[in-house]
């Protein structure tokens, strides 16, 4: 079995019709092991998104995709759209910036958690329940039962994201996607979500791919790091080589960032 899970080769995106043509990703290589967390990091608009979009062929008409993702010797960007659901069903999971926007507002959590398990993974209406509260019960999230009732908008931010984390995790996929996971939520919960990232690279045998414009969270639990700006890849390595010796000036201005905002805090709370 080979030691890297996926690998992105060449990977360039433009945007527009051949009057006018915008490129977003330009050339970008990396690759994730197995069991392995990589970061992405770099400030908004650098591309990361629409990394990840071209990634699991998540691109609209309007985006022109070139290069190689290969996943287990599946080369993905050329693979029919219905295998690629399947992928992205099963073995590829993405967790969103913004949880609200994955849940459905008409529904309560409980019918989205049975539904989503049912058509994935071909089990009974009464596993996919049990499993329900299981993967609720897994993100240690109090009182599952009652969680499970409530509609979307019943919950906070934080909550939904880890809701969101637990149906991903108990589909058991081979590769987690997480694109900024923190962003809408409010910072008791982002150590809360922080946490289960840490616990599931920890406890399961996932490999992940984690993405923020905050080197802090990333550095938290990537051991490899990507540096992006522009579309293009300014550094790339393993993490700690990275924050320790940076080669580019970018990288060091992030670090500098992340550095300021430490500070500010322990002169806050004194
Ligand atoms: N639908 C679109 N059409 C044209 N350009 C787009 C589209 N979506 C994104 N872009 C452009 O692609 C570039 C990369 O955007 P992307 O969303 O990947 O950045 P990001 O690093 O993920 O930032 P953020 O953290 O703000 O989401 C930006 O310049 C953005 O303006």
């Amino acid at each position: 079995m080979k030691s890297e899970i996926l690998e992105v080769k060449h990977l360039t995106v433009d945007c527009g019709n051949h009057k006018m043509l915008k490129n977003i990703i330009s050339d970008i290589s990396f690759h994730l092991k197995r069991n392995h967390c990589f970061g992405i990091v770099g400030e908004s608009g650098s591309g990361k998104s629409i990394t990840c979009k071209a990634i699991l062929g998540l691109l609209d008409k309007s985006f022109d995709v070139k290069g190689d993702v290969i996943f287990n010797d599946i080369h993905l960007l050329k693979e029919d759209k219905r295998k690629i659901r399947h992928i992205r069903g099963k073995e590829i999971s993405m967790i969103l910036q913004n949880p609200m926007t994955s849940f459905d507002p008409l529904f309560p959590v409980q019918e989205q958690m049975v539904e989503t398990f049912i058509e994935n993974l071909n089990i009974s209406k009464k596993e996919a329940l049990e499993l329900s509260l299981k993967g609720l019960e897994d993100m240690h999230i109090l009182h599952p039962k009652d969680v499970l009732k409530k509609y979307p908008h019943q919950l906070s931010g934080g909550m939904l994201q880890r809701v969101m984390i637990g149906i991903a995790l108990a589909l058991k996929p081979s590769i987690i996607i997480a694109d900024e996971p923190t962003t809408a939520v409010d910072a008791i919960n982002v150590v809360k979500v922080m946490e289960q990232f840490i616990r599931i690279k920890e406890n399961h045998h996932v490999s992940m791919i984690f993405i923020s414009h905050d080197l802090g969270a990333v550095s938290k639990i990537a051991d490899d790091l990507l540096v992006m700006k522009d579309g293009k890849i300014v550094e790339a390595g393993e993490t700690q080589q990275v924050l320790n010796r940076p080669q580019s000036e970018y990288t060091q201005y992030l670090i500098n960032i992340r550095n300021a905002l430490v500070d500010r805090f322990y002169h806050v709370i004194g």
